[in-house]
C-alpha cells in the first residue's frame, strides 16, 4: 500500500485556468507564514496533498488518483494511462501539490468539497473555520445520511434532482454513493428516470453539466470546446438529441443522456471525472411541445439537416480531435437512425469512436445470449433470431450475433445472417421490400412472403429468440408471448426499449403468459415477480454493462480505433462474468453490485484484444491487465488536504 506519509506526490494543476485567483486571491507554497495571512481568505490555496486511503500503485507507479490539471512531476519516467508522468517509487518521493480553492468558493467547488468531512486541520489551513458546523463527518457517515435523504423521495424524479444537486456540491461523495448503492440508485441517475428527466430539464436544472455546441457556434467549435475548464478529457459522449431513449426528439434536452452516461464511465468504470465530457449538439428540434414550451433551453427552430448538418458535425470531429488529440473517445449517443449509422461510418476510420446504441447494445445482448445458451442449451448458430424494430439497436445487435456466428462456424457472415430476421413497422423485412428500405435495413431482407403482424412472422419463422428494440412499449402482446412459449420450451425475450414506458412488454407478462418459462431481461429494470409461487428475477440487458469497461480499456491501452473484434471480446468477457447462482436464479446478467469487477474484466479483454490486433499505442503492454484495469480506476475516497 502507498502510504500517504511516505509518498505525498504531486501535481500542479489550474483546473480552472481562465478563473485566475481573483480577488484578493493568491497562490503560494504550502507554507503560510503569520505574516502572509490576510484577514481574508484567499480564493485559492496550493497545498500538498495525499490520498486518504486509496492511493495505490501498480507496476511501481502511481494510478488513479490525482490524475487531474496538468502533471508537472519532473523526471517521473513512467507514463500512466491517463497520459502523465508519473514518479515511479523507487525514483524517490515526488511530493505533489494542486492548486484547490478555499473558503467559501472551496465549498463550492464540487470536485474539492467535503462538506462535514474537513477535518480541524484542513479547517484551518483551508479558511473554513466558521463556514461550517463544527462536527466532523466521515464519508461513510455522509453516505448513511445521504442514502437516507434520497430514500425519503418517493417520486422517483426528486430522487433525481436530490442526486444532481449532490453531483454538483460533491463529486466524491457523489461517486461513492452511487457505488455503495448501485443497484438502489442506477434507475434513479439513469434509466428509467433520466428520460423524465430530460422531457422536464428546462424546468428543473439551475446549473448546467455539459458543454453545449450549438448551430449558433459553428465556425467556432474548437474556441467553445476550449471554454470547458478541464484539460485532460479521455471520453465524450455527445448527443444531437434527436433519438431520446425511445422518447424522440427532446432536443437540446437530451443533455441528460451524455451526463448521465457519463456518471456511470465513473461510477461503473472507474474512469476519472475530470476527463469525462459531456456535449449537446443543438441544432434545433422537430418536437413542437419544446418549441412552444416556454422554459425551453435550447434554439427555437426546426433541425438543420444536410449539408448544414454534416458541416457542424464535421467540424465537431476536427475541432475535438485538434483539441484533445488522438485517442480522444468519442461516443455517439441518442442520434437518430439515419444520423448514427452515417456518424459511424464516416468517422469510424477517422476517430475513435463508438455508437453506444449500435454497438454497446449489440455488445450487451450478444452477453446475454451467449450466457443463456447455458440455461436452454444449443449453441449460437442454432438459434433463430427474431427482432422487432430496426433501427440502431436492432440491426447492431444483429449483425454483432451474425459475427459471432460466423466466427463460431467459421461460415461467412452472409450465411449467418440467414438466421436473423427482422420486423419494422411495415411488417417483415423481406426481400421484396429491398428497393424501398434503408441501408442499414437491406442486409436483413431475406426471401420470404410479406408479413405485416409480428406475432404471423413469428408462426412463421419460429424464432427461439424474440429482442424487441422498437422503442414501443406494449408491443409484445399477450399472443406474441403466447406464440413464443408454444414455440420453445424456454424462449429467450428481451424487451430492449427505454425507458419503462416504451418496453415492448412488463417482467410479469413475460413471465405470466409464458406460465414461467420465459428467459427475460429488459433495457430498463423491473422489480422481481411472483408467478406461480415462485420468485423470477429479471435481468437488465443494457449498455451500461458494456461502455464503462469497454471505454476503459480503450483508454488504458490508448487504442485508437474501435474494432468490432473489440465489441465481441467485451461480450464475451461480460458473459463469463455470469456465475453459477446468477444462472440458477434464470439470470443472464451478473449483478450491477459486482460492476466494478465486470468492467475491469471487460477493460483487460477489450485491451488484450486491441494490443493483439495492434490498435493498442499504450506501449509496452502490461503484464495483468486486469490488475491494471482495477488499478486504474478513479476511486472516490476523500482526499486530505495538508
Ligand atoms: O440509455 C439507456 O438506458 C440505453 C440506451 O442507450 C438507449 O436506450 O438509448
Ligand atoms: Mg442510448
Amino acid at each position: 500500500m502507498f502510504s500517504s506519509n511516505a509518498h505525498s506526490f504531486m501535481f500542479s494543476c489550474e483546473l480552472y485556468p481562465q478563473c485566475k485567483s481573483g480577488i484578493g486571491g493568491w497562490s503560494s507554497g504550502s507554507d503560510f507564514s503569520a505574516s502572509q495571512r490576510r484577514r481574508s481568505a484567499p480564493s485559492r490555496v496550493t497545498c500538498c496533498a495525499s490520498t486518504s486511503s486509496s492511493g495505490k500503485t501498480h507496476g511501481g507507479f502511481l494510478m488513479e488518483e490525482e490524475a487531474s490539471g496538468t502533471s508537472t512531476i519532473a523526471g517521473g519516467g513512467v507514463r500512466d494511462v491517463y497520459g502523465e508522468d508519473r514518479a515511479t517509487e523507487d525514483q524517490g518521493v515526488t511530493p505533489w501539490n494542486v492548486s484547490v480553492s478555499c473558503g467559501y468558493t472551496l465549498l463550492r467547488d464540487p470536485h474539492f468539497n467535503k462538506g462535514l468531512a474537513f477535518n480541524d486541520k484542513e479547517r484551518d489551513s483551508h479558511y473554513l473555520r466558521g463556514l461550517i458546523p463544527p462536527s466532523v463527518l466521515s464519508q461513510e457517515t455522509q453516505v448513511k445520511k445521504m442514502i437516507q435523504h434520497i430514500r425519503q423521495y418517493e417520486v422517483p424524479l426528486h430522487k433525481f434532482v436530490a442526486m444532481m444537486d449532490l453531483q454538483g456540491r460533491n463529486e466524491r461523495l457523489f461517486y461513492r454513493l452511487l457505488l455503495d448503492h448501485v443497484e438502489e440508485l442506477l434507475p434513479v441517475v439513469y434509466t428509467p428516470t433520466v428520460g423524465e428527466a430530460c422531457q422536464k430539464y428546462g424546468n428543473i436544472f439551475m446549473s448546467p453539466q455539459g458543454l453545449y455546441i450549438s448551430l449558433k457556434d459553428k465556425g467556432r467549435i474548437l474556441e467553445v470546446l476550449r471554454n470547458w475548464p478541464e484539460r485532460n478529457i479521455q471520453v465524450i459522449v455527445v448527443t444531437d438529441g434527436e433519438r431520446i431513449l425511445g422518447l424522440g426528439d427532446l432536443g437540446c434536452q437530451g443533455m441528460g443522456i451524455p451526463v448521465g452516461k457519463l456518471s456511470l464511465y465513473t461510477a461503473l468504470g472507474g474512469v476519472r471525472p475530470s476527463s469525462c465530457l459531456p456535449i449537446t449538439i443543438d441544432v434545433g428540434t422537430n418536437n413542437e411541445n419544446l418549441l412552444n414550451e416556454e422554459f425551453y433551453i435550447g434554439l427555437r427552430q426546426k433541425r438543420a439537416t444536410g449539408q448544414e448538418y454534416a458541416d457542424l458535425l464535421q467540424e465537431f470531429m476536427n475541432a475535438v480531435k485538434q483539441n484533445y488529440g488522438e485517442k480522444i473517445l468519442v461516443q455517439f449517443e441518442d442520434f437518430a437512425n439515419h444520423n448514427a449509422f452515417d456518424l459511424l461510418e464516416k468517422y469510424r476510420s477517422t476517430h475513435l469512436v463508438f455508437n453506444d446504441d449500435i454497438q454497446g447494445t449489440a455488445s450487451v445482448v450478444l452477453a446475454g445470449l451467449i450466457a443463456a445458451l447455458k440455461l436452454v442449451g444449443g449453441d449460437l448458430p442454432d438459434h433463430k433470431f427474431l427482432f422487432l424494430g430496426a433501427g440502431e439497436a436492432g440491426t447492431g445487435i444483429a449483425e454483432l450475433i451474425a459475427l459471432e456466428t460466423s466466427k463460431r462456424t467459421n461460415l461467412p457472415v452472409e450465411e449467418m445472417r440467414k438466421n436473423i430476421w427482422l420486423v419494422d413497422s411495415k411488417g417483415l423485412i423481406v426481400d421484396s421490400r429491398k428497393e424501398s428500405l434503408q441501408h442499414f435495413k437491406k442486409p436483413w431482407a431475406h426471401e420470404h412472403e410479406p408479413v405485416e403482424e409480428l406475432v404471423d412472422a413469428i408462426n412463421d419463422i419460429k424464432p427461439t429468440v424474440l429482442i424487441g428494440t422498437s422503442g414501443r412499449g406494449r408491443t409484445f402482446t399477450k399472443e406474441v408471448i403466447e406464440a413464443m412459449a408454444s414455440l420453445n420450451e424456454k424462449p429467450i425475450i428481451l424487451s430492449l426499449s427505454n425507458p419503462t414506458s416504451q418496453s415492448e412488454c412488463t417482467a410479469e407478462e413475460a413471465y405470466t403468459w409464458s406460465q414461467g418459462r420465459a428467459i427475460f431481461a429488459s433495457g430498463s429494470p423491473f422489480d422481481p415477480v411472483e408467478y406461480d409461487g415462485k420468485v423470477f428475477m429479471p435481468g437488465q440487458s443494457n449498455n451500461a454493462y458494456i461502455f464503462p469497461g469497454f471505454g476503459l480499456g480503450l483508454i488504458m491501452s490508448g487504442t485508437i480505433r474501435v474494432h468490432d473484434d473489440l465489441l465481441l471480446a467485451a461480450a464475451q468477457a461480460l458473459a463469463s462474468q455470469v456465475a453459477e447462482e446468477d444462472y440458477d436464479k434464470g439470470l443472464i446478467y451478473p449483478p450491477f453490485s459486482n460492476i466494478r469487477k465486470i468492467s475491469a474484466h471487460i477493460a483487460a479483454k477489450v485491451a488484450a484484444k486491441a494490443y493483439e490486433l495492434g490498435l493498442a499505442t499504450n506501449i509496452p503492454q502490461p503484464k495483468d491487465l486486469m490488475k491494471f484495469a482495477e488499478s486504474s480506476m478513479y476511486t472516490p475516497a476523500y482526499r486530505d488536504y495538508r
